[in-house]
């Protein structure tokens, strides 16, 4: 686990920010990820002494690889990750843009127990304008990986700088690892920020600006 930490402050190596994957991990079809996690599961449970020729626990193991495959780690398929198609800043818009309270739904890699949180990510145009919608893309795909939260903030900042073409995108996430709240230590009030600021949000005012907008109340009537 040291060595994995070691790296998060090298933003110049991209090994730093990439989930650790075996060679050919993109070679698999879905149906034979989900069958060979099917047959796991299945003897995980056994291994627990369940039943498995119970109405209620039969359909588990098929289920848990279903949606481990699908929805909770499906952002580990690069043919899921989102188009982050962007179009020219006709408007000339010059200010920070910021996407805030972002719903993160995450797993934590140590424990595969979830991770909940919002995320808020802000850049600055570089004549490059991202569809607001992407942001929440962006962090739902890396969202659904095993991750630990230093790594998943890194990786949206530098995916959307990829994208926008620009270093000048700030990403900070504040979420609750139920690792931490609901077994262990079982602080169930404690969460986790971690922050990421490329290029001018590396300035302290600018810094100081998205900082103070995403603590804004937005309030939308009653
Ligand atoms: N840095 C970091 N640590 C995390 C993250 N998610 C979970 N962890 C921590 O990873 C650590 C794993 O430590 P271990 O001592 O191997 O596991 P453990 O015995 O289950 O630890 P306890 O949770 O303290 O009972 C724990 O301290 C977790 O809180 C994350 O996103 N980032
Ligand atoms: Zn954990």
């Amino acid at each position: 686990m040291d060595e994995l930490y070691e790296n998060v402050g090298d933003a110049h190596l991209s090994s730093s920010t990439d989930t650790p994957m075996l060679p050919g991990a993109f070679d698999k079809s879905d149906d034979d990820k989900m069958q060979a996690i099917e047959e796991h599961v299945k003897g995980i449970m056994e291994t627990l002494g369940l039943d498995l020729e119970d109405d209620s626990l039969r359909g588990t193991p098929r289920r848990v690889a279903k949606m481990f495959v699908k929805e909770t780690f499906g952002g580990l398929d690069p043919k899921r990750m989102p188009n982050l198609s962007t179009f020219d800043n006709s408007y000339q818009y010059g200010e920070m843009l910021i996407e805030k309270n972002i719903t993160v739904y995450s797993t934590c890699e140590h424990h595969l127990l979830p991770i909940v949180g919002r995320a808020h990510v802000g850049y600055i145009s570089n004549g490059k304008v991202v569809g607001l919608s992407k942001m929440n893309r962006i962090v739902d795909y890396y969202a659904k990986r095993p991750q630990v939260q230093e790594r998943m903030t890194r990786q949206v900042v530098k995916a959307l700088q990829a994208a926008l073409g620009t270093e000048d995108v700030a990403c900070v996430i504040d979420a609750k690892h139920l690792c931490v709240n609901s077994r262990g230590i079982r602080d169930i009030e404690s969460s986790t920020i971690t922050a990421e600021y490329g290029g001018k949000f590396k300035d302290e005012k600018v810094r100081r600006e998205f900082l103070d907008f995403i603590r804004m109340e937005t309030s939308f009537g009653a």
